[in-house]
This record gives C-alpha cells, structure tokens and sequence, in this order.
C-alpha cells in the first residue's frame, strides 16, 4: 500500500493538491511530488479584495496566486487556477455576512472547507480522474474499523480539526491531509529544503477575504443600510449606551463596549460587564456582569456525526471556540438533525453561530452549529466560582 493508502504505484495515483499559496500546500504538494505520485495542483481564485475593500483589483489573492504557480513551476506539476469567485460569494460569504446580520458570530472557514473545497473542488478533482484531493490542513485521517476517522492534527498550536468537522464520511474517504502529523516547524524546514519560494511566508491571517480583521466593514459593505445602530442595554433594564451595530459584538465580549464603569484609581474596572445577548430585533446589545453568562446546556443544529451507532449521551470533551480548549461534556442526538450538548462545567461566552466540536481524545466525533446556550435550573441556583471559565 502506497502512502496515500492506494494498493498500486505512487506514479500510477494521481492526487490533486489544493494550493493556496502558502507553505503548508505548498509543502504537501512537493512531498507528494517527492514521493513520485502523479500531482496536480489546483488553486482556487475565491475572493477579490476590490469586493471588500474597495480597491478593485488590488488583491493579496492575486500574489498567492502567483505563488502556488512559483510552486508549481518548481516541482514541475500542472496547475489550474480556477474561478470559484461566485461559488464562494454565494456560500461563504452571504452566509457569513447574514449570520452576522442575525446576531451570530459566524466561522466563514467551516463552510468553505465543506461547500467549496470538500464539495465543489472535490467533484472537480473526481472529474480530473484523481484518486484523492490533499489539503495542507493540519488534522488526520486514520483508518478505523469502520472506515478512516477524523483526528486533530499532531501539533496542538496547529490542529485544524475544529475547522474540518462538517466534513462527511464520504468527503473524508477521498481525502488525505498529508502533512497533518507534522509540526509547523518540520514544515518550514521542509520548505527550506524542497527549495520551495514560500518557506518564509507568513501565516494566513485569521478569515482570508476579511483584510486586516475589519469584519464589520466587509458586512457593511456586503449589505449596505442593514448594519443600523441601537442600544447598549443592561439586563436590569438601564440603557448605558448606543453602539453602531449588532455585528460589532459577540457573546462574552468584554473590551470595546464603550460604555464605561466604575474603576479603582489604578483604572481597574470594579464591575466590568460583558455582552450576555445580542439581539437583532430591537437592535439591542444586552450586557451584564460575568456570573450571567454562565451557560451548562448547548443546543447545536445541523450536526455532522461521525462517531458511529453510539448517539444518545456519549461522553466527550467539546470546543465551544477554536482557540478555546476542549471541555469534557456530554452530547444527544435529537431527532432533528441536531444535539444537546451538557457541559460538566459552566462556560462563560457561549457564542450562537460558532461550532460546537465534539471529541473523544484526538478523534472527532462530529460537531454543529450552535444556535443558543442555557443556564440548567441547577446552575442557575448554583453559587457561581470566581473567576471560573474563560470570557473574551
Ligand atoms: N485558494 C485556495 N485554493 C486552493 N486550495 C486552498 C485555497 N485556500 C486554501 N486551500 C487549501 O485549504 C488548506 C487550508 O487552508 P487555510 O487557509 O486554512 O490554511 P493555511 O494553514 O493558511 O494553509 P496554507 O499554508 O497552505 O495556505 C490549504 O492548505 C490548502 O490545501
């Protein structure tokens, strides 16, 4: 069996690597270049600054463009590049700018992974006759009993896979994620040593199409005259200020309200407050003190599972954020599609539109959508500990 998991030849499997541009691609499709697989690499134009930031034309995309080619050039690989603009508008972008619209803190990258690149750049690559589509993605895929299994990538600064847990068996079978087993450090050095262009790029920011992290001026952009300005309002009913926009804020949020407070002479505030609610109706943002965010019990939608037969309170440990660790949880499966995910401990920043990622050790279970958080009638009579959990 080749390392792609064929039974024939690296040179008789053909794999078609998604470029981007940067190191982690780049690198996959050199080593599988390396290892004598026929490789084509494919680069998806997605987005153009100019439809972001008003400068048509002048996009960073247009440069790791460039740079995958550069690559491609180098290990002596075809290269397509493919416009996927109008496919990306339509399923990253609307979507982003409209769940930010409700109220939401939306992750743009899941549903790229899981409507462009896993469903439409991998019909693509079927139709180019490959046997597989890598990504530079930094998770893992281990054969199982039942077919292979998600796990997260081996260097934990680097792990992709709550990005990645939309993904279906079926998408997950004609993947390979070759380098998800390395830290990003061997990568670098890789690229030093396959001579590649790109070994001294920086990282990719944050969301690719949202430049210098100013999502709310990309919404405002995306959808003229909706972002409207409302009230700050404390949950005891006190209006204590007017913001410029739901989408500003996210459950948790504690900087940037702009409403002041009592402080110590030191300037430490006493009684800070944090977003609890957002709410797009009255276009009020609903602030309080940190116990009232204590939320135990998440409703999620749209789950994808992957862990088998086992669906009704199974044991897991469950990331609420991607930079946030994983917490240990319980998880049911509801009739609709979705799950009730019981927290062992109480969270403090529970955010509606961010995934819920379930885990068991390094393997994901599944995961969705989370559409509310609550406080169990147990939590809310219970004393809350200080400084417990973790808030923006
Ligand atoms: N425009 C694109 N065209 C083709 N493939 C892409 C594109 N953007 C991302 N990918 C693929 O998805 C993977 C993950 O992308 P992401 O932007 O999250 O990662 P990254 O860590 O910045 O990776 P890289 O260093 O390869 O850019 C990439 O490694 C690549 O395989």
């Amino acid at each position: 069996m080749n390392s792609l998991g064929f039974d024939k030849a690296p040179q008789d499997t053909r794999v078609v690597v998604a470029m981007s541009g940067g190191v982690d691609s780049s690198v996959t499709a050199a080593l599988l270049k390396e290892q004598g697989y026929d490789v084509v690499g494919i680069t998806l134009q997605l987005y153009d600054h100019g439809l972001t930031v008003g400068r048509k034309g002048a996009c960073c995309a247009g440069q790791d463009i460039y740079d995958a080619r550069q690559v491609a050039d180098r290990i002596d690989i075809p290269h397509y590049v493919l416009d996927y603009e109008s496919r990306f508008g339509q399923s990253v972008i609307d979507d982003f700018a409209d769940s930010y619209l409700r109220g939401e803190t939306p992750i743009p990258c899941v549903r790229c992974n899981q409507r462009v690149k896993f469903r439409d750049l991998l019909a693509q690559a079927r139709d180019l006759g490959a046997d597989c589509l890598a990504t530079g993605h930094y998770a893992r895929r281990v054969a199982g009993p039942t077919g292979p299994a998600l796990h997260r990538g081996a260097d934990p600064a680097r792990d992709q896979s709550y990005f990645l847990f939309a993904t279906t068996p079926a998408q997950l079978d004609y993947l390979r994620f070759p380098i998800g087993h390395l830290p990003k450090s061997e990568t670098r050095a890789l690229a030093e040593r396959l001579g590649l262009a790109v070994a001294d790029k920086p990282d990719s920011q944050d969301i690719c199409f949202v430049p210098a992290g100013n999502y709310a001026q990309v919404v405002e952009k995306l959808r003229p005259g909706a972002v409207e300005p409302g009230e700050i309002v404390h949950l005891d009913g006190r209006v204590l200020g007017r913001h410029d926009g739901v989408i500003r804020y996210t459950v948790g949020q504690r900087r940037g309200l702009g409403i002041g407070g009592r402080r110590t002479p030191e300037g430490e505030e006493l009684d800070p407050l944090y977003v609890v609610r957002v709410e797009p109706e009255t276009r009020r943002v609903v602030v309080g003190p940190r116990t009232a965010l204590a939320r135990d019990r998440v409703l999620v939608r749209e789950v994808n599972w992957l862990g088998g037969t086992d669906t009704a309170d199974v044991p897991v440990t469950v990331k609420l954020r991607s930079a946030q660790p994983a917490l240990p949880a319980r998880v049911s499966l509801t009739a609709d599609g979705g799950a009730v995910v019981t927290l062992t401990q109480p969270q403090y920043g529970v955010a509606p539109g961010q995934a819920a990622v379930f885990y068991q050790g390094d393997r994901v279970l599944g995961g969705g959508w989370i559409v509310r958080a609550e406080a169990s009638p147990a939590l809310a009579d219970a004393p809350i500990p200080a400084g417990a959990g973790t808030a923006l």
